[in-house]
């Protein structure tokens, strides 16, 4: 069965976007795993399906790792999405359906989108974290890095505040803590270093992904626990190995994720070709 793709990307975050908005799609997580299989596969860090949008969204978006795993949240595909069903629609604003709720996204000038992510859910039930614990300092620690701040984006999010990033083996301390028992759900793994209250640097490791060049909602989780913890006001610039995204931590709790998007190439799939 040919279907047409579309790979996009956000800050090098990159996706595989199928289309199964008129006609359903025989997708299980195997073949998302396989088509997202850089040496297999096309290969991206998530595989993103459209689903037919109703009462008040525009488009319903269906997000996987290239593990299998279904996420709530993928704010730099939320972006690029966005953008695809703006331009189909001749709008410069739409709402994109995910399971974790409806995300309004509009065109700003010069080819950026600001999404707006939903409010961050700060309690430890909603993170999920295993236990009742304050979602500002948990009990983790792995060599020097320790007590992360934890909230949730519709996705898990943890993050680590460190003096020097550089210094950072995210590699290696990411699969560990990706896994750890306190995030029954697993988690996206955070490490920042504060410049100053208006700019962070990130790198995440992400859940069911590993180390990726961005990650939109990382970005939306980390500005919102420095703020909490004090470090950041409630706007800033995150810069992330693959570029930078503009975080605004709204005072009705809604977080606002600034953006570019991009189409690298479209092309056509055998889905017969790719597991069951
Ligand atoms: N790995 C994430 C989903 C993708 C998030 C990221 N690519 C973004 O832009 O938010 C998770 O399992 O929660």
């Amino acid at each position: 069965m040919m279907v047409p793709f579309r790979k996009m990307h956000g800050l090098g975050n990159d996706f595989v976007v199928l289309d199964a908005r008129a006609t359903p799609l025989p997708i299980t997580p195997g073949r998302a795993a396989a088509i997202a299989d850089r040496r297999r596969g096309i290969g991206c860090d998530q595989f993103i399906v459209l689903e037919p949008g109703r009462d008040g969204a525009d488009v319903f978006m269906r997000i996987r790792n290239p593990d299998g795993s279904e996420s709530g949240a993928c704010g730099n595909a939320t972006r690029c999405v966005a953008s695809l069903v703006a331009a189909e629609a001749g709008r410069d604003r739409v709402v994109v359906r995910t399971i974790a709720g409806d995300l309004p996204v509009e065109a700003l000038p010069g080819g950026l989108w600001r999404a707006d992510m939903g409010p961050a859910r700060l309690g430890w039930q909603e993170v999920p974290l295993a236990a009742e614990m304050d979602t500002l300092h948990l009990p983790l620690t792995r060599g020097v890095l320790a007590e992360p701040a934890a909230c949730s984006m519709g996705n898990p999010h943890a993050t680590f505040f460190v003096p020097d990033l550089d210094a950072v083996p995210v590699e290696v301390l990411g699969p560990s803590l990706e896994h750890d028992p306190i995030f029954p759900e697993r988690a996206n793994i955070g490490f920042v270093q504060v410049l100053d209250p208006a700019h962070i640097r990130l790198t995440v490791w992400e859940r069911g992904a590993g180390l990726t060049l961005a990650c939109g909602s990382g970005a939306c989780a980390a500005l919102v626990n420095a703020a909490r913890r004090g470090l950041t006001g409630r706007h800033a610039t995150v810069a992330l190995p693959g570029g930078e995204l503009v975080i605004e931590w709204r005072d009705d709790g809604h977080v606002l994720m600034t953006g570019p998007v991009a189409t690298a190439f479209t092309g056509s799939l055998d889905l017969a070709a790719y597991g069951a």
